[in-house]
């Protein structure tokens, strides 16, 4: 069984909300601070907290690795062991590590992110260099299962910059790189039908979204732009088949959520969260 199977049937038992660890350090809670540890020990006691408190309402954990970097060593050690309490709660995860580079060097990024202190369970991947710069991680699929979202449509203003220019055929560039992603995954299927490859189609834009879904139907989707960046339920349920098929990110709304819910503390205003978006997204899911 691959992770991706292992993600479908996540979603299929506790729904599609993908907690966003995006953890930057002046999230926590004043009061929650312990100014005797270091500010990675505090966000690892906070991300700890969170995952425990949502783990029932998560279909998965994504881990945006710039929050921990940005903090040198002591961010990497609270990125381990927040990729470690996720693997300890058995939910899957993803490193959002968003990697794009020569084969040679992505061979290197593959063992570092799915191999020793930094294993996931799937990584995220820029595909503007090419097919070679993702064949590395392939073996990790056939041989471990681990699965990857690729960059496809994203969620920012930006995608506009390249992602919706246009081919010679009529073809977005986003077109090309899915139409050549879903191609390649043939090759790495599962066995709930969606491959290792799955790619990002961020939530913020809707045109063709039903003509995504369909030609795409075995790839499973990465889907940021949730809450803080003003993506809707309706508008994402038309990603998702049958409420599966798809992940939702949401990382500020979730981590967050507590300031928007007075007198709750941080966790419980995060099951809160999960639990809300899971039932809008449900909702609207029923409605399509
Ligand atoms: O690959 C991603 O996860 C990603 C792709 C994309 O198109 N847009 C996008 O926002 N993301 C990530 O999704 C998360 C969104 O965070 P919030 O806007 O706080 O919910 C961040 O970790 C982004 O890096």
């Amino acid at each position: 069984m691959t992770n991706m199977d292992k993600l479908y049937e996540a979603v299929e038992a506790r729904g599609p909300v993908c907690v966003g660890l995006d953890t930057d350090f002046s999230y926590l809670p004043e009061d929650f601070v312990d100014s005797t540890l270091s500010r990675g020990e505090n966000i690892v006691r906070f991300n700890k907290k969170l995952i425990d408190a949502t783990k029932a309402v998560a279909g998965c954990y994504k881990v945006q690795i710039a929050y921990y970097e940005s903090l040198g060593l002591e961010g990497m050690k609270a990125y381990a062991d927040t990729l470690k309490a996720v693997r300890e709660a058995g939910v899957p995860v993803i490193a959002d590590i968003k990697r794009g580079d020569i084969a040679k060097t992505a061979e290197m990024y593959a063992m570092g992110h799915f191999t020793g202190d930094f294993e996931s369970d799937f990584v995220t991947l820029a595909p503007y260099m090419g097919l070679d710069s993702i064949s590395p991680y392939l073996p990790y699929a056939e041989k471990q299962g681990k699965g990857m979202f690729v960059l496809c449509r994203t969620s920012n203003g930006g995608a506009k910059d390249f992602e919706y220019e246009k081919l010679a055929d009529g073809r977005h560039v986003y077109d090309l790189v899915g139409d050549k992603l879903n191609a390649l995954g043939k090759d790495y299927m599962g066995e709930h039908g969606y491959s290792s490859i799955g790619l990002v189609i961020g939530g913020t834009h809707i045109e063709e979204a039903t003509e995504i879904r369909a030609k795409y139907q075995d790839s499973f989707f990465l889907i940021p732009g949730y809450g803080a960046q003003g993506g809707k339920a309706e508008d994402i349920a038309q990603y998702l088949t049958k409420g599966n098929g798809g992940v939702v990110n949401s990382s500020r709304g979730i981590l967050l959520a507590y300031k928007k819910q007075p007198g709750t503390a941080f966790d419980e205003a995060a099951y809160n969260e999960c639990v809300n978006m899971k039932e809008a997204i449900a909702h609207a899911c029923s409605l399509l």
